[in-house]
């Protein structure tokens, strides 16, 4: 199997893990249910991983020092490896312990050292396993899909639900958009892919796990993705905390970043 078609099989693996463990532990107890989604979907993602891809060095959330800005002297493994699956094994966490919401995902990238002076993401699928696709089956979207054809109207823009940037007010107001909140990184990227919003906004924390495998599936869409300073997004850094991000519709990314330098 291929790397990109072994990140969407393991998405929809983990996926299928989550969908169970809702059924069987339901939603009166939400952080046991939040930490227990973590834990499941983290095992059996780097489990797959040591099996399939035993050379490859991963990063995901739930690794206990996954947050840590490593310095020179000290450096795990994926710092020298060529080859670095980043992975959050739930991400939307909030909404998937929350009954009835499908606005939660699973994120599978691979980062290489070779794509690119920084490296880069080479692959990546995000699986929305509460969602189904036209075959009925759970969503998974890949590197492979086709840019949508713009829509007239104000400009849509996904933004947090529970953690929107302090600007997003102003940015509507000064563009004459319209806020979409929702959950899950993940899910707001996918929105932008498939057209349902046009872009999507973050700034005051996020980490690399978070963004890498939606970035993945937005720019094999031909999306604009960058920070909101309009540079590039780097993966596998020292210090993974990767906290803005603007990805769009590309004819929108030059107004939209000078819109977000201006409120801010
Ligand atoms: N200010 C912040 N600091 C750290 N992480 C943040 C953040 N805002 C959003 N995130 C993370 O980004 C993901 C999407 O958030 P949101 O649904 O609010 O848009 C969530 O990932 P997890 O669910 O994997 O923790 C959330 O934790
Ligand atoms: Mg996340």
């Amino acid at each position: 199997m291929d790397d990109q078609a072994f990140a969407e099989w393991l998405a929809t693996r983990a996926g299928a893990a989550l969908t169970g463990l809702r059924a069987s532990q339901g939603f009166a107890d939400p952080a046991a249910l939040k930490n227990a989604g973590d834990k499941a979907s983290h095992d059996l993602m780097v489990a797959e991983l040591a099996r399939w891809r035993p050379e490859d060095a991963v990063l995901s959330e739930e690794h206990a020092d996954s947050r840590q800005a490593w310095s020179s002297g000290e450096q795990p493994p994926r710092l020298t490896a060529d080859r670095v699956w980043i992975i959050d094994p739930l991400d939307g966490t909030r909404e998937f312990s929350e009954e009835g919401r499908t606005d939660w995902a699973v994120h599978v990238a691979l980062w290489e050292r070779t794509a690119g002076p920084d490296g880069g993401l080479t692959a990546g699928a995000v699986g929305m396993p509460a969602r189904t696709g036209a075959d009925g089956a759970p969503l998974v979207l890949g590197t492979g899909l086709p840019t949508p054809t713009g829509v007239d109207g104000p400009i849509r823009i996904a933004v947090s639900r529970t953690r929107p940037p302090a600007f997003v007010s102003t940015l509507i107001e000064q563009i004459g958009g319209q806020a979409v909140p929702m959950g899950s990184a993940g899910v707001k990227v996918c929105a932008v892919v498939t057209g349902e919003v046009d872009a999507y906004v973050h700034a005051g924390g996020q980490y690399e796990w978070d963004s890498a495998a939606p970035v993945a599936v937005a720019l094999g869409a031909g999306m604009h993705a960058s920070r909101i300073d309009g540079s590039p997004l780097r993966y596998n850094r020292t210090d993974p905390l990767l906290p803005d991000l603007l990805v769009c519709r590309p004819e929108l990314a030059e107004q939209l970043l000078a819109a977000i330098a201006r409120c801010q």
